[in-house]
């Protein structure tokens, strides 16, 4: 047996089996081409494809008999799609040969060497652009058609698309043109923009792109230029084709490219000219890393003979160049197993799903768990425990699961539910309305909050303890001193005297302040128990109104609600803070440790509203609300309304042209309100005195 890369061939394999294994290759192969190429939706990330690739091309060269024209290994991209007018290429558009490492590089210069008998070969090192290679053709200088590569011989005319991108010159700006001349590059879109094209996409609830090359193909390929022209593509030339009528005032392709640029073609500002392959290696090394700071996306770098004459000399094989070869960076992509979904509470009390991952190579590094963001996300890429999904990492961005591969889901492959209790305290989880983050409601008590819990009690709008901030803090809860924020107030010298950096006049200053902060104001108390949504203007108007804590911790969401300003998504949050038990223990030992304020009765009077379980039926115009926004005020207050008048009914609302509604509460003996008499029941029903 012998062991190539990634394959092993076994000479006892019958050569029957042989072709099987290369037919099934060929198939899978053809698939995952349509899927890029033609419907600009891949399934598996480039690096799994590339892998199947050198399967079929290690396969063919121990069995060069069975080679077949129409192999994969010997074509280029898929058959140009039916929607679009097909150009034939005047030159083949032709794909480049992989390497993945220094070695096949290095390969690679020794054969030309010896092809060129010459001892140093002078390239253009050039960024390899993720996107969709066309060709753009110019008749006396003015931009005729533009078409892509389609499979290399005949391509897709998008002439007007192209004509949308701003970047390519509709005329080149020269006195003498040449008759015709042709510009080979590459269509992109930017790092940037892409972001915000798929943003937008999700927010149309359409399906979003998968990489940055799918989604300048998709956007370049549209039937209606008009979309096209919407998304900012961008074009970079990297290449001349046919030149006729002139003389051509190059003979090398780093003269090509500064031609190019003075004819107004954006190119790779990064390409070099230089001799030798420790310096293709050195050049590659250096743009590994700084290829993310770049506002383009590159996935490798292309070294080409630099003098058109020896690549001439040099010339093709079927699918590609053999001047040239691309070298490809580390997949930022990749396929692993989900082996789990893990829940992890951030400091704010945030339950982040992560996934914990079979070890995968992306990136550059071993990835074994990325983020999943939150439940929606989830269920947005319908992600399951057990399958098989696509991970990447690029640059500094921390890991994350892009999507699944479906066709691969395991039979035994579960689904993940959000758990409803914080997996660190066993509190409460919830995901208030309008939110996409579930979040634990212990946060007096959570040790994964513990720290930020208390960093905010103490801060100087909460109960002000001077001295107490985030080292100390950090000091305190790492060497279990501090748990929650009522152990503040258990605390003595000796327990201080063993924290680093701690000189005991600070620690006295600290307990001094300590101390201070008990005498406090109820408003400072609801705000230091950082409930969420609970600001320090919102416990202002709580302890203005409410006036007691006690009488705050047993209102329910309507009762909280007639406090003004507070709707229902902050009265669910106090609702499900105060119903935590731990909550409630922490506020009773901060009492009993001597915390106090002062209360009062509270400005809200009467807590149950005059109108619950009042019916309400309304009819007719009213003269200065719509019907809806008196609705709204109704159910605000605890009433009900309904559309049918019935002995059941307690009042309709009626304003002009009211109809048969208004016949029958007359009939039933109902009260009849109109708008003024709606506004002053209202105001009488809000509990709020002056
Ligand atoms: N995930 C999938 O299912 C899937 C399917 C098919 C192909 N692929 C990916 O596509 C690759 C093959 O695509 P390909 O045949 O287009 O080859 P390629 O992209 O590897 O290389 C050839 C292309 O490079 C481009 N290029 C960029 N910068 C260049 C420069 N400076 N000079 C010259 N050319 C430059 C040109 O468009 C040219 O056509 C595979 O290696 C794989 O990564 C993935
Ligand atoms: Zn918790």
């Amino acid at each position: 047996m012998i062991t190539r890369g990634c394959l092993k061939i076994d000479m006892n394999d019958s050569i029957k089996t042989i072709q099987q294994q290369i037919q099934t290759l060929r198939e899978t192969i053809d698939m995952h081409n349509y899927r890029y190429y033609a419907l600009n939706a891949p399934t598996i990330p480039d690096a799994e494809y590339d892998r199947l690739f050198r399967q079929l091309q290690q396969l063919e060269q121990h069995y060069p008999q069975l080679i077949t024209s129409d192999s994969p290994t010997q074509r280029v991209g898929a058959a140009p799609l039916k929607e679009f007018i097909q150009v034939m290429h005047r030159t083949p558009m032709l794909s480049l040969k992989n390497a993945f490492e220094d070695r096949e590089v290095e390969a690679f210069d020794r054969r030309i060497r010896k092809e060129l008998k010459i001892d140093h070969v002078e390239y253009t090192l050039e960024p390899k652009f993720d996107g969709l290679a066309v060709n753009l053709t110019y008749e006396k200088g003015i931009l005729k058609s533009g078409a892509t590569r389609g499979d290399g011989e005949k391509g897709e005319n998008i002439t007007l698309n192209l004509r949308t991108i701003k970047s390519i010159p509709l005329r080149l700006s020269l006195e003498h043109p040449p008759s015709l001349f042709e510009v080979r590059g590459e269509v992109l879109i930017l790092k940037a923009d892409f972001e915000k094209l798929n943003q937008e996409q999700q927010k149309k609830n359409k399906k979003t792109f998968a990489n940055l090359r799918n989604a300048a193909a998709g956007s370049v390929k549209q039937l209606d230029p008009a979309i096209t022209a919407k998304r900012r593509l961008v074009f970079f030339a990297y290449g001349v084709g046919v030149h006729e009528g002139t003389a051509p005032p190059y003979t090398r392709q780093s003269e090509a490219m500064d031609y190019l640029k003075t004819l107004h073609f954006p190119i790779a500002c990064e390409y070099k000219v230089a001799i030798g392959v420790k310096a293709l290696l050195a050049y590659y090394h250096e743009m590994t890393t700084s290829r993310d700071k770049l506002p383009y996306e590159i996935d490798g770098i292309v070294y080409k003979v630099n003098d058109l004459a020896q690549q001439a000399k040099l010339g093709f094989v079927s699918r590609e160049p053999r001047f040239a070869i691309a070298h490809k960076f580390p997949a930022v992509e990749d396929v692993t197993d989900l082996v789990g979904i893990d829940v992890q509470v951030g400091r704010t009390g945030a339950l982040t799903p992560v996934a914990r991952l079979a070890p995968v190579f992306v990136g550059g590094v071993t990835v074994t768990n990325a983020t999943l963001h939150n439940e929606d996300e989830i269920k947005r890429k319908q992600i399951m425990i057990g399958d098989k999904v696509i991970v990447r990492r690029a640059g500094d961005v921390i890991p994350e699961v892009v999507a699944v591969v479906p066709e691969q889901r395991p039979s035994h492959a579960k689904s993940f539910l959000m758990p409803d209790h914080c997996p660190i305290c066993g509190a409460r989880a919830v995901r208030l309305p309008g939110e996409k983050v579930t979040r634990c409601t212990g946060g007096l008590f959570c040790p994964a909050q513990r720290k930020q819990a208390i960093l905010h009690f103490a801060s100087r709008r909460a109960m002000d303890i001077e001295g107490l901030g985030e080292k100390l803090v950090d000091q305190l809860v790492e060497n279990s001193i501090v748990r929650t924020p009522a152990d503040l107030y258990k605390l003595g010298l000796s327990a201080m005297a063993n924290l680093e950096r701690m000189a005991e006049k600070s620690a006295n200053n600290l307990l001094v302040a300590i101390e201070k902060s008990k005498r406090t104001t109820l408003a400072r108390f609801i705000y230091a128990l950082g409930i969420r949504h609970v600001g320090e203007s919102t416990a202002k108007d709580l302890a203005y109104y409410v006036g007691q804590l006690d009488r705050l911790m047993a209102m329910n969401v309507e009762q909280l609600q007639m406090v003004p300003d507070i709707g229902p998504v902050v009265a669910l949050s106090i609702v499900d803070f105060f119903a935590e038990k731990h909550n409630r223990e922490v506020i009773e030992q901060l009492r009993s440790c001597g915390v106090r304020w002062e209360e009062h009765s509270g400005k809200v009077r009467q807590i149950s509203s005059l109108l619950h379980g009042k019916t309400f039926v309304l009819t007719g115009t009213l003269p200065s609300i719509t019907r809806d926004a008196a609705k709204e005020k109704i159910e605000h207050l605890g009433g009900k309304v309904t559309s049918s008048v019935s002995t059941k009914t307690d009042y309709v609302v009626a304003g002009s042209d009211p109809g048969g509604k208004y016949d029958k509460a007359v009939k039933l003996g109902i009260k009849i309100l109109d708008e003024a008499g709606l506004m002053k029941l209202l105001q009488d029903s809000s509990g709020v005195s002056n």
